[in-house]
This record gives C-alpha cells, structure tokens and sequence, in this order.
C-alpha cells in the first residue's frame, strides 16, 4: 500500500481487493460506471458501507450516476501496488501447503509465493507448479537472498511458536497463520489468524441461533 492509504480505517483497508477484483471484472467488460447498489450487490457489502468507504479515497459517486470505474481501477492499482510483486514464502508443504502451492493466488496478480520449506527430506528439493521446496535449514538465507516479507504458516500448531520467532528474526513483515496457534510477535509484525475451525463453528453458530 501506498503512504496515501495509511490514512483508510484497517476494515476498509481489508475491503479494497474485494472491491479492486470487482471492478476490473467490470472495466474489462466495458463498463464505464457503477452505482453502489450494484457494487453492494456483487461483493456482499451493504452500499453505505461502501460509500463510506469510498469517501476516504476521494471517490465520490453523484446520485443517479454512480462511481466512474476507470478513476475506481486506477485508484486501486496504485493504492494496492499492483505493479509490484510482493515475494511470499510458505512454510510446511503438507495438505493445505500444497494445495496453495498448485493454487498460487495466480489472479492477484501482485502476490506470488516464490519458496516453500519444509523438515521432510522426500519433499525437499521438490517443485509444486514452479514454487521450489527448501529445507528449513536454508531459510533465512533463503529469505534474505529472494527478499521475501510475507510468510504463509501451513505447518503443525506445535511448530508455529519456534518457527515464528525465527521469520521474524528473518525480517519477515507479515504472517498469514492458518495453524490454529496464537503467536507472540513484536508490534511491528502483523499476523492475520486464518482458523478454518473457528470460521465454521461460528457460522453454524450463526444458522442455529440467526435462522432468518
Ligand atoms: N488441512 C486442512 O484442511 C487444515 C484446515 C485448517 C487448518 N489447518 C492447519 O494447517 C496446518 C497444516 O495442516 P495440514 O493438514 O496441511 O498438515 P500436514 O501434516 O499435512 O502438513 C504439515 C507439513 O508441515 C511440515 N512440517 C512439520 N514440522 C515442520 C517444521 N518444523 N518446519 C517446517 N515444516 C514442518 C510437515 O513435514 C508437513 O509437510 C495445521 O496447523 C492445521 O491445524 C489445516
């Protein structure tokens, strides 16, 4: 992200590559603009929500007219850093590992996981789809060598703490945990907490005691 988009609340933040993947879907049919209703409608937002979102950008649709999409599209390329390739290294090449690896975030064209590790000899110097596989002795020179700031946890919960502390030591910016552990990281790191677990209860949750 830009320095301009320090300035978004972190829920907004959060929003934009919902809204970024919508409306190049849009501009690539040829349309030139779009109303908050239909945007509320595609990407399951309610529309005042959205215009309030898109007031901290200085978008500001006219009623009857709409947001014009090519001044939406370039506001997301920019704000969201497109052009640039952001490194991501995946950690622990198991089920769900392997099934980002072949999956890869190929239609977020800004984000690629380049480098996967793992302790298991079979798997090590291995590819899935192009991503090399490294044994986690190589990894901090790995990281430092390919200068990789994102980091994606698919390994066991009992090994999330220790391998942590050492992406952080690495320089690792960002983890995305799917391991159900909760990790102690210094302030400046940012974990987000992918538990697939607690997703579906709550949702179960929400159907039994919210059946409307
Ligand atoms: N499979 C799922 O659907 C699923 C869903 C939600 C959450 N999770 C969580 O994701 C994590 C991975 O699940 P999985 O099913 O892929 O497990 P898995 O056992 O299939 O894979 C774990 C991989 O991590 C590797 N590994 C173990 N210790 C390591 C270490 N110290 N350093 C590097 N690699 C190491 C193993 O060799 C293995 O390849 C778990 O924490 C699990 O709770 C899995």
């Amino acid at each position: 992200m830009n320095n301009d988009s320090m300035k978004i609340p972190q829920a907004t933040a959060k929003r934009l590559p919902l809204y970024y993947r919508f409306i190049q879907n849009l501009h690539s049919s040829g349309k030139q603009r779009v109303s908050s209703a239909e945007l509320s409608e595609a990407v399951k937002v309610d529309s005042a929500t959205i215009r309030r979102d898109f007031s901290y950008f200085g978008a500001l649709g006219k009623k009857g007219y709409g947001y014009n999409v090519s001044y939406l599209l370039s506001f997301f390329r920019k704000t969201l850093d497109q052009d640039e390739v952001t490194n991501v290294a995946l950690i622990g090449v198991g089920n769900l590992g392997t099934a980002f690896l072949n999956y890869n975030f190929l239609k977020n064209n800004n984000t690629k996981i380049q480098v996967a590790f793992d302790v298991e000899e079979s798997k090590v110097n291995t590819k899935i789809g192009d991503v090399p596989i490294y044994h986690m002795d190589d990894l901090e020179k790995t990281l430092a060598d390919l200068h990789v700031p994102v980091a994606i946890l698919t390994i066991p919960q009992t090994a999330a703490q220790t391998i942590t502390d050492r992406l952080v030591a690495a320089d690792i910016k960002g983890i995305l945990n799917f391991t159900p552990a909760r990790l102690n990281v210094p302030p400046e790191i940012r974990v987000h907490h992918i538990d697939l677990a607690i997703e579906l209860q709550s949702l179960v949750y929400f159907l039994k005691n919210y059946p409307d």
